[in-house]
């Protein structure tokens, strides 16, 4: 039995695997520049982040139903659930199939279809998140979050991904007070390409309440403090810091500098279709390269359920936290 822990960042986009994007593009009458799964999977080195983002975007189109978007949500619940995973908070970034005509409500209609029955067909309960694309206007996102006004009753939180460096986190502040106003928790991505900076900025103008990726914190020393002071989760994504580039190999993650440090580290998957693991595959990567024993494991298990949003349900979060505590390994 794996390590039981939360996964708390994961874009449901990130999960589409090669071949239910060509099952998905056969469907739809959607036509992919690539000849077969080999072929795309070839496609899967990135020099950085907008590399990867390019590819991203581009394999979206073959996502145009509700059925769609139930099929890829159900696709990584149950991989998801086979590595341990207890509890899923799911990014989806609606302004990529906004622009391709694809509606607010297909997407979030389709995850739900899958979402309501998580936990009694894979064991393992879920939120969503809403994620702005910071390389979009301001306007835009606030747009968005208008859109999704009918359907929020399924969203928890809302979010901040895609292109960060010359994107910072001010730009999004009129949006993320609106969402603030309407009762919706708040995250962002920071300090994955771009400067620390951009952490104190969405801790400080957005009010986020925990930090995605947040990696170049370790920088700035009193920023550090800072989050180890506030207890801020910082969600890592150690195989994609690698694929990406913002760690030059695996051995060489910061991770067991942070956790030292004191910071409330979690380790999650990001894009697992295109980074090489889901988040079981995470937490076995980073054991070998970095030797962390069973006690850090536990910990950063411990963490993901300490930072997951389940105040509405502390007593689901005492079974999950006991679950880890009685893991043996
Ligand atoms: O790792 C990421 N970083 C920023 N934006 C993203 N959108 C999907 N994955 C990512
Ligand atoms: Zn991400």
């Amino acid at each position: 039995m794996p390590l039981p822990k939360a996964e708390l960042h994961l874009h449901i986009e990130g999960t589409l695997e090669p071949e239910l994007a060509f099952e998905l593009a056969a469907r739809n009458g959607v036509e992919l520049p690539y000849a077969d799964t080999e072929a795309l999977r070839t496609a899967y080195r990135f020099e950085d982040l907008q590399s990867f983002l390019d590819l991203y975007y581009e394999l979206m189109a073959v996502l145009r139903t509700e059925q769609d978007f139930a099929d890829l949500a159900n696709a990584y619940l149950a991989r998801a659930a086979a590595q341990g995973v207890r509890h899923a908070e799911i990014f989806f970034d609606p302004q990529a199939h906004l622009t391709r005509g694809v509606g607010m409500g297909t997407v979030v209609e389709g995850l739900w279809r899958a979402l309501e029955h998580s936990e009694r067909e894979h064991g393992v309960s879920t939120l969503l998140i809403m994620c702005f694309l910071r390389d979009e206007s301001a306007e835009s996102a606030t747009a968005t979050l208008d859109a999704a006004k009918p359907y929020l009753d399924r969203i928890t939180g809302i979010g901040l991904d895609s292109a960060e460096v010359g994107h910072p986190p001010a730009k999004f502040r009129e949006v993320y007070e609106a969402a603030a106003a309407l009762g919706l928790r708040r995250v962002a991505h920071a300090g994955e390409e771009g400067p620390p900076e951009y952490v104190t900025e969405a801790l400080d103008v957005l009010g986020v309440e925990r930090v995605d990726h947040g990696l170049r914190c370790m920088e700035d020393p009193a920023l550090v403090q800072r989050l180890v002071r506030e207890r801020i989760p910082l969600t890592l994504c150690p195989l994609s810091n690698v694929r990406l580039r913002a760690v030059d190999v695996l051995a060489e993650h910061p991770l067991p500098a942070m956790l030292d440090a004191g910071l409330l580290c979690t380790v999650n998957s990001d894009d697992p279709a295109y980074f090489g693991g889901y988040a079981g595959d995470n937490f076995d990567a980073v054991r070998a390269a970095l030797g962390l024993g069973e006690e850090r494991l536990r910990e950063l298990a411990r963490n993901s359920f300490v930072a997951s949003f389940l105040e509405h349900d502390e007593e689901r979060r005492a079974r999950y936290l006991a679950e880890v505590e009685a893991y043996e390994f």
